[in-house]
């Protein structure tokens, strides 16, 4: 996966938005500047079926307007029914060389890890990138492992310096650079940007701040 796609990973759900059309933060987070995005329908409310489905196209098309790619979490059979460009797993969402088959070889596959064994696991089994948190403490996503802050990153990509990896959990414009400086090729966020008022913005302020800390500054 070109590391660069991971710079501002931003994961969306209808959630998140606190009552606004999802399609419209989405679509100013692309005009910010983000240059990833994942679906994650999760939790009471959340869309299921039919209406998921049209959703998820919905998003997708709108990605692939901005030459974004569209990533669907947790569900493999949607990522498929919507050909999406790829897939995110958790630890507990299945083995991952069963969804490697199941998608094929071209299909992004992304791995949530938490820790140093599970992100060699990822790598070995053809993870495409992996997600390493909650870098920070958050409120967006209840059941996540402790914190364990941007050392972790540090630690797994010093073992493994090819695979791209992506900080996420309570990371915002001042928290970005610790987990760059630490080996992420970016940063993913929730809140960062869909709980803004203005996410055009916030995702420009984000990417701001990631490439100020890529350059090493
Ligand atoms: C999905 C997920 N996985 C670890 S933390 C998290 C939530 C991130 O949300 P936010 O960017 O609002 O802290
Ligand atoms: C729990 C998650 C952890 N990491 C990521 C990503 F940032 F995409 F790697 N997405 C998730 N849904
Ligand atoms: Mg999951």
């Amino acid at each position: 996966m070109d590391k660069k796609k991971l710079k501002l990973y931003f994961i969306l759900g209808t959630v998140n938005v606190a009552g606004r059309d999802p399609l419209v933060v989405l679509e100013e987070a692309l005009k910010g500047g983000v240059t990833c995005f994942q679906l994650r329908e999760k939790g009471p409310g959340a869309l299921e079926g039919e209406a998921l489905r049209s959703f998820a196209e919905a998003c997708k098309e709108l990605c692939h307007r901005y030459n974004v790619p569209f990533i669907v979490n947790d569900d493999v059979a949607l990522a498929l029914e919507v050909k999406a460009d790829g897939v995110h797993i958790g630890q507990e969402d299945g083995d991952i060389s069963a969804v490697r088959r199941q998608i094929g070889p071209s299909m992004l596959l992304g791995v949530s890890t938490h820790n140093v064994e599970e992100a060699l696991a990822a790598a070995e089994t053809g993870a495409d990138y992996i997600g390493i948190g909650p870098i920070y403490s958050t409120k967006t996503k209840t059941d996540t492992q402790p914190v364990i802050g941007p050392e972790m990153v540090r630690r797994v990509a010093s073992l493994l310096p090819g695979l791209p990896i992506v900080g996420i959990g309570g990371l915002s414009e001042r928290k970005a650079r610790a987990v760059i400086q630490a080996g992420a090729s970016g940063i993913a966020v929730i809140s960062a940007i869909a709980g803004q008022d203005d996410p055009l913005e916030a995702a420009r302020r984000l990417k701001g701040a990631v490439r100020l800390s890529l350059t090493g500054v």
